[in-house]
């Protein structure tokens, strides 16, 4: 595989565990856990990569390969020019590994959305003011970092609040910082708005997008809300039992998933389904409310436009298709699409 400007490189990466599960009395069964199976994907520097799959699916496992967490069963992992687990290739005993470690360290930022990084008892700046020795960041950059964290992340306040205090989006914004104040060349965000009120998403989101903008930080996301994809990522992979199912696009995983969108119409009384050309179909009636299936490839306004000319309308709006949705489908294509969402979207002009 030849990769010119790959920054992150996975090449045909295996990981099996071995899980050990009690059946009885006495009685145990051994059984292989295959979490990512010939995994190859290559991101390039300043990329900003999304990584979605169902529970499970491998992505977790995937990103603590990358950051060294745990040590691929079969295959090549390259990150910013290390290998994230030099020992399992080295000599033992060598001085390698560790340094080796260390540079990858000093190149990458981990947020676990799940887990903190932070000193629990501590005041949030404590455990800053230890990251800056543990990573030995000279002093005017440590400081230079640590008052944009504080400005953009709007920390102020919470700097000499101890951890356990905070809330879960205080403290994630807290982990955000705390992963950067190094200057990272990557960031892995794994589940970063997990839990979080609308409020912490939206200052979260507008961070990670201007990290990326300006200091060209490569960012590699999993996340299960779908949302973070659509307001940050150029690029989706998605994943399934350990394999890569899509990588490219938004748009493009639309088409791969067939999706479509739904033309919601308001019409003056309660009607029969209105009788429309397929593919385009009626999918739910309630009351005067109609909602219409068409694929979001084609334009809504001849649809529109025939409906008009022979139903009473009051209103209608067309919804964007939910990805969530397209993801299923592409996943599990012979399963039926789930119900039209509930109120969620941007209005079209007639
Ligand atoms: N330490 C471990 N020991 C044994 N099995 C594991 C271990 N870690 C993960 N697995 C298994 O590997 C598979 C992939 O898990 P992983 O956590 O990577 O999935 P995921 O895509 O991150 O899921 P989620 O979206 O639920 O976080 C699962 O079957 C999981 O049970």
């Amino acid at each position: 595989m030849v990769m010119t400007d790959a920054f992150i490189e996975m090449d045909r990466v295996e990981k099996v565990f071995d899980v050990c599960r009690k059946t009885g009395f006495l009685k145990r069964e051994r059984r292989r856990v295959r979490a990512v199976d010939s995994l190859s994907f290559t991101v390039a520097r300043g990329e900003f990569v999304g990584c979605v799959g169902p529970n499970g699916a491998g992505k977790s496992t995937t990103i603590k390969m990358l950051t060294g967490i745990l040590t691929p069963s079969g295959g090549r992992v390259r990150v910013a020019g290390v290998d994230p687990s030099p020992g399992s290739r080295l000599r033992p005993g060598g001085g390698r590994p560790h340094r080796e470690r260390m540079r990858l360290a000093h190149r990458i930022g981990v947020v676990f959305g799940q887990r903190t990084t932070l000193w629990w008892d501590l005041p949030l700046i404590e455990s800053y003011k230890l990251m800056h020795r543990m990573y030995r960041i000279p002093d005017a950059r440590y400081r230079e970092n640590l008052d944009r964290m504080v400005e953009l992340l709007d920390l102020r306040e919470l700097l000499d609040v101890p951890v356990r205090q905070l809330s879960l989006g205080q403290r994630m914004r807290g982990d955000i910082a705390a992963a950067l104040l190094h200057d990272p060349q990557v960031l892995y965000l794994d589940e970063p708005t997990i839990g979080l009120d609308v409020v912490s998403k939206a200052k979260v989101r507008d961070f990670l997008r201007e990290l990326n903008a300006e200091r060209n930080t490569t960012v590699l996301l999993t996340t299960h809300d779908l949302q973070d994809i659509e307001r940050l990522c150029s690029r989706v992979m998605v994943i399934d039992h350990g394999r890569l199912m899509y990588d490219g696009p938004l748009a493009g995983l639309h088409e791969a998933g067939e999706s479509e969108r739904t033309l919601v119409v308001d019409l003056e009384r309660e009607l029969p389904p209105i009788d429309v050309p397929a593919p385009a179909r009626v999918v739910r009636v309630e009351g005067p409310r109609q909602w219409l299936a068409f694929p979001a490839s084609l334009s809504a306004a001849p649809l529109v436009a025939r409906i008009a000319a022979d139903h009473p309308l009051v209103d209608l709006s067309v919804r964007e298709p939910d990805i969530e949705a397209v993801i299923a489908k592409m996943l599990h294509p012979s399963r039926d699409a789930p119900e039209p969402p509930s109120e969620r979207a941007g209005r079209a002009a007639p």
